[in-house]
């Protein structure tokens, strides 16, 4: 296993989905198990998520790990941070208010500001997904082509074009300790089937959790199935459904 390089996305994937972002909870027993893969793996562990850095760090703390955020528009290894300022988009900023005032009378519709991007959710309003939908696509039109529209479980988001989660696991394996390394990438959701087209080009091996279509090589049932993976893989070494 010191040859890989582990990518793990982090809703539905390492943490079960929950009806409200904010609501989302972690395993106790996860940090510890990521922690001493990212030793065996020298450093080559990182959380690729559409969360905020910030927001993983908060989750994890006091562990703290590699991460790329917001669909790899932002990203750190080690103590190189590249972050998105929300300044740099006045039009998005300025969308976000007239997303959240459009939602103000629709209840179970969130807005999720994410400073640089913002989704809006529908899980607990799931008879208002035409209409969030619709909001969604007229506003990412309305932004023009600097912006794009990313769906996902009961989600639309809307952010900078250009970032994705193919790109910025590119951009990880051409740097140390990732370079050279054999890529594993788990995920669960659209926004994941970038990273693995990317991860299975190069050899590697993709994984996508829960069911759906996939381009990914391998499945398992649930985040908590993976949890109990990575925690066996942490203590002997192997990955079960692969052997490597
Ligand atoms: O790339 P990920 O780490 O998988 O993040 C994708 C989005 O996940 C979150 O939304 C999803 O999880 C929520 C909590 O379980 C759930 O309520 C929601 O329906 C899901 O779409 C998160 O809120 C987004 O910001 C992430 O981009």
């Amino acid at each position: 296993m010191d040859h890989c390089a582990l990518f793990l996305d982090f809703d539905g994937t390492l943490v079960d989905i929950v009806e409200r972002p904010e609501a989302v909870a972690i395993d106790p027993a996860l940090p510890p198990i990521l922690t001493c893969l990212q030793e065996q793996l020298n450093g080559a562990l990182a959380i690729i998520s559409g969360r905020p850095i910030t927001f993983l760090d908060r989750a994890f703390a006091p562990c703290r790990f590699d991460s790329a955020g917001l669909h790899g528009l932002e990203h750190r290894i080690g103590d190189k941070i590249f972050l998105c300022d929300p300044n740099d988009h006045p039009d998005l900023r300025d969308m976000v208010r007239r997303l959240q005032d459009a939602v103000l009378s629709k209840p179970g519709l969130l807005i999720e500001d994410k400073g640089c991007s913002v989704a809006l959710h529908w899980r607990l309003a799931p008879h208002e997904k035409d209409f969030a939908r619709a909001t969604a696509q007229a506003a990412v039109e309305a932004l023009g082509a600097q912006y794009r529209i990313q769906y996902g479980k009961a989600v639309a988001e809307i952010a900078p074009s250009g970032a994705g989660k193919g790109s910025i696991i590119e951009q990880f394996l051409q740097q140390s300790p990732y370079r050279g390394r054999r890529p594993v990438f788990v995920g669960d959701d659209l926004t994941d089937e970038n990273g693995f087209k990317v991860v299975n080009i190069r050899g590697g091996l993709s994984v996508r959790v829960g069911a759906g279509e996939t381009v990914a090589a391998q499945r398992v049932g649930t985040p908590s199935d993976l949890r109990h993976l990575l925690s066996v893989w942490a203590r002997t070494g192997t990955l079960s459904f692969d052997g490597r």
